[in-house]
């Protein structure tokens, strides 16, 4: 799916044919650190992109931002038409409340590196907790939910078990039933397969495969998997010092990069073994 042309100026629309997500120069600084520096991007409804670079470069900052975890410092964030990292005041954009970003918050499921699990909470309860008390889903419609869920991430039989029961890659398959139990547009994954001893990976990996080819969900994913990268991307964004060093289709960033810092990046994640 190519990236949208629709022009950022006018303010996004949420109609058809507009991007879902737009970065409208977006900086983000950490005192004297400027972390995201004039940011512009855009993704469309239901395309996967995949956000790669060096230690640093913002890729994690740009999906904590997303989960309105952090504040932008300037610029603004869209979703849907709608601003998202400031609410409409009459005519003037003003920063959100609290409020207003717990209610954006619902459209977007976050899966980190570290599950994230509550650990005094069975398997089932992890998974409707937010559902039940954050969307208001009735305890059976939620359960049963949950159950769909564990079986399309292939743990059906652990419903009654609590986390520390689980393996790392179990666990981690946990969190993105987790995260899919909220229904969420947008899923962030921000380098899932990092913490899991290499042996756990596979799994994991296919259950997000399996998830990209099923769902038509809008997913943004930090990773060094290459090999994954390149088989659920639409797009792939190179991330410098906060700015875009090069985007494109998968085959061509990995097949032929035409930025130096690309080529770079990519030579070293190799000699990692990654
Ligand atoms: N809350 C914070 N306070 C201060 N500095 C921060 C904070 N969060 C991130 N940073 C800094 O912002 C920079 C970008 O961090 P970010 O995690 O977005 O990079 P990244 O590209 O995801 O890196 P990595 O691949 O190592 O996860 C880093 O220098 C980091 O130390």
């Amino acid at each position: 799916m190519p990236p949208s042309e629709t022009p950022l100026h006018d303010g996004p629309q949420g109609v058809e044919g507009q991007p879902l997500i737009v970065f409208d120069q977006v900086v983000k600084r950490f005192g004297d650190l400027t972390v995201l520096d004039h940011l512009d991007f855009q993704v469309d409804p239901g395309e996967r992109v995949t956000l790669i670079g060096p230690s640093g470069s913002g890729k994690t900052t740009i999906l904590r931002l997303l989960m309105t975890l952090e504040k932008v410092t300037e610029g603004h964030i869209w979703v849907d038409g709608e601003p998202f990292s400031h609410m409409s005041r009459g005519s003037a954009l003003v920063p959100a409340s609290e409020s207003y970003l717990r209610a954006k918050r619902k459209r977007v499921g976050m899966v980190f590196q570290q599950f994230n699990l509550f650990p005094n909470m069975t398997v089932r309860q992890n998974i409707t907790e937010a559902p039940i008390h954050v969307l208001g889903t009735p305890k059976d419609e939620a359960n049963e939910r949950a159950g769909e869920l564990l079986d399309l991430v292939g743990l059906g039989e652990k419903i009654d078990a609590h986390p520390t029961q689980l393996s790392g890659g179990q666990q981690q398959r946990v969190a993105i039933a987790r995260a899919l139990a909220m229904q969420p547009e947008i899923l962030l994954l921000d380098e899932v397969t990092s913490a899991l001893d290499p042996e756990l990976v596979a799994g994991v990996l296919d259950v997000l495969r399996e998830i990209a080819e099923t769902t038509d969900i809008t997913m943004l994913c930090v990773t060094h998997e290459m090999g994954f990268a390149r088989d659920v991307s639409h797009r792939v964004l190179m991330f410098d010092h906060g700015r875009i060093a090069e985007a494109g289709p998968p085959d061509q960033i990995f097949g032929d990069p035409q930025e130096e810092r690309t080529k770079s990046f990519l030579r070293s994640v190799l000699d990692n073994g990654d």
